[in-house]
């Protein structure tokens, strides 16, 4: 089994007399930043003059500077922004504040992997990306546990780049729940296979056409969207928590039988080709200039997307529903 990295492999005192710049303050910059601050690390967060998190940053007892002055004052500046708007932050406000020794640190190797950003020799560049969206890394940190992590160096020059990278790791909970090492090429391209074929990409298209399907034929709205929308997340718990064994041994034979002999013609060989397809336009960097053209044109598709998204039925029954369920509010 690969090497994981836990609580005791970790020091934290890599990082403390360093000052870290978070650069960003969304959904993975407002959870990392203050997890390392409650780690005790002395964080700062960078923001573009005018954003309505600055105010947001404070309140929460963090210090907040310009992109600019907060890439300056620090020694680690964690890129946490949007992936499509690095490169050009990196250039103009990013870049002319580092100096030799310093490090940046990245939640996802996309900029660096597909050449967008070039950082300078002297330099470390390390990763450290949690397996878990931003919300859920604060949340499970504030509740004494943790999400897994990857932790990745690209340079290192001072020759700490990895002792750096799991005292992050630790700073931000992820040694809580276990770590492993890896590259900058395997995280981008697992990470974008994974949210395009399976988590998100995946995962909608198949409840949305499950949905349509029951619809379709005549059942009512509200019962497809708790069959194929709502009870997903019961039956993902418990895959979560103990694989596919504890699912399979919770839900009826029934379901067992019907889901192992429908399911491989549901999800079948064209399934598994559109699969590699995808992967092999991640390998090939197809994907990523495809990404890139597309914000450099005003992203005319993601918002034509978006919009017919917001849309779909099952958001507007979905909608209504949770609005009645006293738990899911908020
Ligand atoms: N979302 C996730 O859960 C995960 C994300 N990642 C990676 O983490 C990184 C950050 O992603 P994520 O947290 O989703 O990012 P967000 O979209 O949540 O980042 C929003 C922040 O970026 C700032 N920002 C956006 N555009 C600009 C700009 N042009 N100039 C300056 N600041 C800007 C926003 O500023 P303002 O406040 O002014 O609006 C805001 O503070 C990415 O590399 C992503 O791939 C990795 C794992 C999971
Ligand atoms: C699954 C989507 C993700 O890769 C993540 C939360 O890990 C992302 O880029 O947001
Ligand atoms: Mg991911
Ligand atoms: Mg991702």
């Amino acid at each position: 089994m690969v090497e994981m990295y836990y609580d005791d492999n970790a020091n934290i005192d890599a990082l403390k007399d360093k000052t870290i710049a978070v650069i960003g303050y969304g959904s993975q910059g407002h959870a990392q930043a203050q997890n390392l601050h409650d780690s005790g690390l002395n964080v700062i967060i960078g923001l573009r003059e005018g954003s309505s998190r600055w105010k947001q940053a404070e309140n929460d007892g963090l210090e907040v500077k310009s992109i600019s002055e907060a890439a300056k004052a620090a020694d680690v500046i964690q890129i946490l922004m949007p992936d499509e708007v690095q490169a050009n932050v990196y250039e103009s406000h990013i870049k002319p504040g580092i100096e030799p020794g310093n490090a940046i640190v990245f939640s996802h190797g996309f900029n660096i992997h597909y050449n967008q950003i070039v950082p300078s020799k002297d330099i470390d560049v390390y990763m450290v990306a949690p397996k878990s969206p931003g919300h859920l890394v604060r949340r499970t940190f504030e509740e004494g546990a943790g999400v897994p992590g990857l932790i990745a160096v690209y340079q290192d020059a001072t020759g700490d780049a990895k002792n750096l990278a799991l005292a992050h790791a630790k700073g931000i909970g992820c040694t809580r729940a276990g770590v492993l090492e890896t590259s900058f090429r395997e995280e981008t391209e697992t990470d974008l296979f994974g949210e395009q074929v399976d988590l998100c990409g995946g995962v909608s298209t198949l409840i949305k056409t499950a949905f349509e399907t029951l619809v379709d034929a005549g059942y009512q709205p509200e019962m497809a969207y708790f069959e194929t929308f709502h009870e997903l997340k019961l039956i993902v718990d418990l895959i979560y928590e103990g694989g596919l064994e504890k699912m399979w041994s919770s839900v009826s034979n029934t379901a067992e039988y019907g889901g192992l002999t429908v399911g491989p013609k549901i999800i079948n060989e064209q399934s598994r080709e559109a699969m590699y397809e995808a992967l092999e336009r991640i390998q090939s960097g197809e994907f990523a200039r495809e990404f890139v053209l597309e914000n450099q044109t005003n992203s005319p598709v993601l918002s034509a997307l978006e919009k017919k998204e917001k849309e779909h039925l099952a958001e507007n029954v979905g909608k209504e529903l949770r609005s009645k369920i006293p738990w899911l509010q908020g």
